[in-house]
């Protein structure tokens, strides 16, 4: 699905969030969405799923502007995972895991076999299934977030959006994911923290003050002037030996006090 945000903004409290973003997301494309804390990586991610009232711009859908589309055909074709989802209801992991096929079931199509084999294979593929009748309440964090990633992935969107998706992950767990993420064959944005996992992106989007202030190739946009401008560190690029890929190490700006 092609994905084209407008000029897109949100303000709250007197002040522009996120301000004139432009974006086309190609299909099949993992885009890395990056950025120091508060830069508006999150609230992008929600403008762009078309969750923010009072939004400016707009977001169009292979062509049509999201938000004239029913809720329903929006969650059939994007999920977000958030960074802190939760549940107060007494849900089990499966339980949660089968609300993702709420948008696609009505009164004519009810849970069946063919949602039972998505929903298996979404648990099998984030490492979950051994968990499957285990309570969500009772889930370590890391859990609870491959959980809310079997629920997007049996959601069958064609535009998946994670916000941090790994930042409660063990190292298996993180690489795990993105390569299953690279590997879906939809769209997939999400926002990170891992510099060096977002190296690991078709193209990143570099968020700053609610602009974004670069997109493109990651070995292109991502740059010890651009860390040492945006993020206020310093950075070394090295070669991994094993493949030739580039990866950052960071220290502290000497000026920085
Ligand atoms: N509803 C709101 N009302 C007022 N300010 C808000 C609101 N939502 C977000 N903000 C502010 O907007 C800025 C951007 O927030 P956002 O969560 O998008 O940043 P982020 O880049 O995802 O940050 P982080 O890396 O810390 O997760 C922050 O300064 C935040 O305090």
């Amino acid at each position: 699905m092609r994905v084209e945000a407008q000029g897109i903004g949100w303000h709250a409290s007197g002040r522009g969030i996120v301000e004139g973003v432009d974006l086309v997301l190609e299909p099949g494309e993992t885009f890395g969405l990056i950025g120091p804390n508060g830069s508006g990586k999150s609230t992008l991610l929600r403008l762009i799923a078309g969750l923010l009232p009072r939004a400016e711009g707009q977001v169009l859908l292979d062509g049509r502007p999201i938000h004239r589309m029913p809720r329903r055909e929006i969650a059939q074709r994007i999920a977000l995972v958030a960074q802190h989802a939760d549940t107060t209801d007494t849900l089990s992991v499966r339980d949660a895991v089968e609300l993702g096929r709420t948008p696609w079931l009505s009164a004519f199509a009810p849970f069946g076999p063919e949602d039972r084999q998505i929903v298996d294979e979404a648990l099998a593929a984030v490492e979950i299934a051994h968990l499957a009748g285990q309570r969500w309440h009772s889930l370590s964090g890391g859990e609870r977030q491959r959980v809310q990633i079997a629920k997007a992935l049996a959601q069958k969107p064609r535009l998946l959006m994670l916000d941090e998706p790994t930042n409660h992950l063990d190292i298996h767990h993180q690489l795990s994911l993105l390569r299953l993420v690279g590997g879906l064959g939809m769209t997939v944005v999400m926002a990170l923290h891992d510099l060096n996992q977002a190296m690991g992106c078709d193209r990143v989007g570099v968020m700053q003050a609610g602009r974004m202030i670069a997109c493109g190739p990651p070995a292109e946009v991502i740059s010890p002037g651009l860390l040492s401008e945006t993020f206020r560190v310093g950075a070394s690029c090295l070669t991994d030996p094993r493949d030739q890929s580039l990866l950052y190490r960071f220290h502290i700006l000497e000026n920085d006090r």
